[in-house]
């Protein structure tokens, strides 16, 4: 008898990738079922904020599914680049989400925790009302808008706190300071949930194969934590494990201690229960995850 993934696997053959090259397009790709052709593409071979090269994309490679990973993430740079935040993720989804709508193609976008003006001291619920304190939360709202205004068939999974073992994110920035500094200090006031490109990817995959899932998804990796307690678990996993010669000591300061552009949310826990039950995956804590990440990192740092 087959296994049910197989049956499932069985049902998609063909997934398209846009934005290939981030965090979470590489993780996908790296990560796809061997049953899917997975047509990756990098923005030098489909800008998203195209619609001309959104279409031939599509009507070339003909996919089941779109899956877009692509978007403007630097929250600091998007306060004074709002054109560019806006195009690429509330214009884009709309072009994407349109396009899938028009073809039968099912479309996953993805947004994020920055949704939220962190006000809430319990999780946030998927249908909780979202109150974006910056550009690049503002522009990621409008491409929630845009898709759910499409008519595509689509689903949206919201995350948080996203870092890989390569790529530009806040764990690979701790352990340069780990090694280059003798103190480090990070806001222990703002809240939320690591989340390791590659469980997300996972779920992304495991939603592909339930094909009568639509709305809105919260996903991250099990637990709460603050910058702070992430960048000390990242010096102590990072050195147990033989990545690390040294760690920083990690201070933890208040949020207007260390003045960035974009206002971030205090709070940003999501909450996960839909995508648990109806993607039947386990949470797996943060911490245990950053373990699996750095293993990661020494085996690309030793291939
Ligand atoms: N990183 C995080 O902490 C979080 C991310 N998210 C969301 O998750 C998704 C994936 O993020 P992540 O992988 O971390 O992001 P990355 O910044 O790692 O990757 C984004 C990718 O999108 C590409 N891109 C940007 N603009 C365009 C465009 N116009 N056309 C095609 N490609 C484009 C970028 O290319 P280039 O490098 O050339 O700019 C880059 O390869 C995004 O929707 C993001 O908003 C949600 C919560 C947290
Ligand atoms: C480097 C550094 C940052 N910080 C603070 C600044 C900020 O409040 C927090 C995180 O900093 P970063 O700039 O690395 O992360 P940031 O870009 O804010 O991360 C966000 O990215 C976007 C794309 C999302 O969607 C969010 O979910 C979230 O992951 O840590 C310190 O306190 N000390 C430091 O040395």
């Amino acid at each position: 008898m087959q296994s049910v993934v197989a049956m499932r696997d069985k049902q998609l053959s063909k997934v398209m990738v846009t934005g290939a090259g981030g965090q979470l397009g590489s993780a996908l790709c790296s990560s796809a079922p061997s049953s899917i052709e997975v047509c990756a593409l990098t923005r030098s071979e489909c800008d998203i904020c195209d619609p001309a090269a959104v279409a031939a994309a599509l009507d070339k490679q003909r996919p089941e599914l779109l899956i877009n990973a692509a978007a403007y993430t630097a929250v600091d740079r998007a306060e004074e680049e709002s054109a560019a935040a806006f195009a690429a993720n509330a214009e884009a989804p709309g072009i994407l989400s349109r396009a899938c709508a028009q073809r039968g193609i099912r479309f996953f976008h993805v947004s994020t925790d920055f949704v939220f003006d962190g006000l809430s001291s319990s999780p946030y619920a998927v249908d909780a009302q979202t109150s974006p304190l910056g550009v690049y939360g503002h522009s990621k709202q409008a491409g929630e808008q845009a898709t759910l205004e499409s008519g595509a068939d689509a689903l949206i999974l919201r995350t948080g706190w996203v870092y890989s073992h390569d790529g530009q994110n806040f764990m690979r920035t701790m352990l340069r300071l780990h090694e280059s500094h003798d103190e480090i200090s990070v806001v222990s006031d703002q809240v939320g949930t690591p989340t390791d490109a590659l469980s997300l990817a996972g779920a992304l995959w495991a939603a592909a194969h339930r094909r009568g899932l639509s709305g809105i998804y919260h996903w991250s990796d099990a637990g709460v934590c603050s910058w702070y307690d992430f960048a000390v678990a990242i010096g102590e996993e990072a050195k147990a494990q033989g990545l690390l010669s040294k760690v920083a000591v990690v201070k933890p300061i208040r949020t207007q201690d260390y003045p960035t552009p974009a206002q971030r949310p205090a709070y940003s826990v999501l909450d996960k229960t839909r995508s648990w039950l109806d993607l039947e995956i386990p949470p797996t804590h943060w911490r245990s995850q950053l373990r699996a990440v750095l293993t990661r990192l020494k085996e690309a740092d030793h291939a």
